[in-house]
């Protein structure tokens, strides 16, 4: 008989990688959750190492592994979460549909075929996906939504631009949340608005139209998003910064668990479903 009370089963897919890491200790620190699979590429120079020694904590007793892990009829309750590169998010995904996983997606630079391809997997399994798994980044998407919605008729017009600063490793630009920031503000701003990336040279005046985007890659930075919102006169800058990686990690496994607590079917959930931010 399927146990259905005991703890979630997690499968860390990237968990050899910065994020991975962290989801592996935050997880291992979580009676809610049971460690049973930790998958990274066959190339990876952590593959045959214990989990929890590479995340810096205990030995887990879960090595990293290429190969997912087979789970027995009991493991009613499991979900696996991937943080990794778009190049690995196809197998990941073919493997929850199979198994039948939920899934909580957050890997970005994600192609349109592969946001369709989660749109078609979303139809069997539950899926969570969004850029950010971070409760202030989510909560200040919602502000960016009301600012713009403020603004975007004042006299002299509104001009927003989006910086971003993430460490010097990150491989995609600009970054998904910076993207979704300003699909968002878009969405108020009307369907005219273009998606202007950095500028150069003699670029003439800036259009009423565009929002500006600007990646940083400095150091360590975890991340940080700032939204200018400027006008003739004045300016509001909304601000939102992590100071280490554990609001990601964490903001996944809070995904993982609404998707098995409240019995989730298939379907495509964003981090406004799982915090309860959708409306409004
Ligand atoms: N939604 C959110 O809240 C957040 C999203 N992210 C996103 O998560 C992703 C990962 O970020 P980060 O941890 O910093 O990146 P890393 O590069 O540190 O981690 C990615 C991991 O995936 C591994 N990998 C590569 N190919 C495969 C494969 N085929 N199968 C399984 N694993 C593979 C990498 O191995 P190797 O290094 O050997 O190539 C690495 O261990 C990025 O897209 C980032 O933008 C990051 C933070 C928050
Ligand atoms: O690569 C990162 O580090 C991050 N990536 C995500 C993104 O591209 O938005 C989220 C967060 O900002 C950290």
């Amino acid at each position: 008989m399927a146990d259905s009370t005991g703890p979630i089963s997690l499968t860390v897919h990237g968990a050899a990688g910065r994020m991975g890491r962290r989801v592996v200790a935050l997880g291992l620190a979580d009676p809610s959750f049971q460690l049973v699979g930790a998958i990274d590429h066959a190339e990876s120079p952590e593959l045959g190492k214990d989990s929890g020694a590479v995340a810096g904590e205990a030995p887990s007793g879960v090595e990293i592994s290429s190969h997912w892990p087979a789970l027995d009829e009991k493991s009613i309750k499991r979900a696996v979460i991937d943080f990794s590169l778009p190049e690995a998010i196809d197998g990941c995904v073919q493997h929850c549909v199979e198994a039948g996983s939920p899934l909580v997606v957050a890997t970005t630079g994600l192609t349109e075929e592969q946001k369709q391809g989660l749109s078609e997997a979303a139809k069997s399994i539950p899926v969570v996906w969004a850029p950010s798994m971070s409760l202030a980044v989510n909560l200040s998407m919602k502000i960016a939504e009301q600012i713009t919605a403020a603004l975007k008729d004042v006299s002299g017009g509104l001009d927003v631009e989006i910086l971003e600063r993430h460490h010097r490793f990150k491989a995609d630009a600009p970054s998904g949340t910076a993207l979704k920031f300003g699909e968002l503000i878009a969405g108020q701003l009307g369907e005219s608005t273009s998606h202007v990336h950095g500028r150069e040279g003699h670029t003439g005046a800036r259009t009423r139209e565009e929002i500006g985007y600007h990646a940083i890659r400095v150091g360590d930075n975890p991340g940080e998003h700032t939204i200018v919102f400027g006008m003739l006169g004045e300016k509001i800058e909304l601000n939102v910064a992590a100071s280490n990686r554990d609001c990601y990690a964490s903001g996944a496994l809070a995904a993982a668990k609404w998707l098995i607590q409240q019995d989730k079917g298939p379907g495509l959930y964003s981090m406004f479903d799982v915090l309860g931010m959708s409306q409004g």
